[in-house]
């Protein structure tokens, strides 16, 4: 599902001619396979974020290479990337990202206006959606008007509405409190067993992890596993 190889990336602060380089991930490779929960872990700055922007194309890489189902997404172009991004991705946040402004009916259709589904479809996916997560009768709130637990829900059903094969997740439970986490690591492993749906995770979070198939560790931008099936390949 995901294959990244020999990537390496820095980020460059400063004015152009007073440019300063920090490394942040040294030629990391990392295989997941379709179906799998991969969980991230690794020391606040290690480069976990870096990782997940870069798979999901929100940062380029200069050295390396990125395939996810079999497309090679870091040679795309920008346009091209959020054509991908629409139709094979969806994300889960720490911070939800829903958009204030609208009802979590009108998040969850996000998507769908995106793509250009008519309004019959649109209507009978949202509220499939909003089902799916329990949050039908909610669905004329906005975000402000419903607690973390709901939100979260909310943007699972909106990265879900578009039925992605892959998830992408940055401490998709940093916000919740137990009881929400819990319902939500359930639900995130229905949807891997009864969906098939691949997951990558970055997490803090020993609960997290522990529904993980794999975990993968990042030490200074070094990632652990990754680098063993490299050394082991050669
Ligand atoms: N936009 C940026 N410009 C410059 N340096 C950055 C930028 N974003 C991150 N960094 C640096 O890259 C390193 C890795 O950051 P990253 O956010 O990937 O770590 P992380 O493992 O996700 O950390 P955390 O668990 O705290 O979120 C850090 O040293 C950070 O300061």
């Amino acid at each position: 599902m995901i294959s990244v190889s020999n990537l390496s990336y820095a980020f460059k602060i400063g004015k152009k001619d007073k440019e300063n380089v920090v490394p942040v991930l040294h030629d990391v490779h990392l295989h997941v396979a379709k179906g799998e929960i991969v969980a991230i872990v690794g020391r606040s700055g290690s480069g976990k974020s870096t990782l997940l922007n870069l798979i999901s194309g929100f940062i380029r890489p200069e050295i390396g290479e990125i395939t996810i189902g079999g497309t090679k997404v870091s040679g795309l172009t920008e346009s091209k990337w959020a054509e991908f991004r629409l139709n094979h991705l969806g994300f889960i946040f720490q911070s939800f990202q829903l958009i204030p402004s609208m009802t979590a009916y009108e998040n969850v259709e996000f998507p769908l206006v995106l793509k250009g589904v008519n309004e019959k479809d649109r209507k009978e996916k949202t509220l499939e959606m909003l089902k799916r997560v329990g949050l039908e009768p909610y669905q004329n709130h906005y975000p402000g008007e419903l607690s973390g637990g709901q939100q979260q829900r909310v943007s699972i059903a909106r990265a879900l509405v578009l039925n992605p094969p892959l998830i992408l997740a940055d401490e998709p439970t940093g916000s919740l409190d137990s009881e929400n986490e819990r319902e939500l690591l359930n639900f995130i492993k229905e949807l891997n067993e009864d969906y098939g749906i691949t997951f990558l995770m970055i997490t803090h979070d020993h609960e997290v992890a522990s529904i993980a198939h794999r975990k993968v560790e990042i030490v200074d931008g070094y990632l652990k596993e990754g680098r063993m099936l490299h050394e082991v390949q050669r």
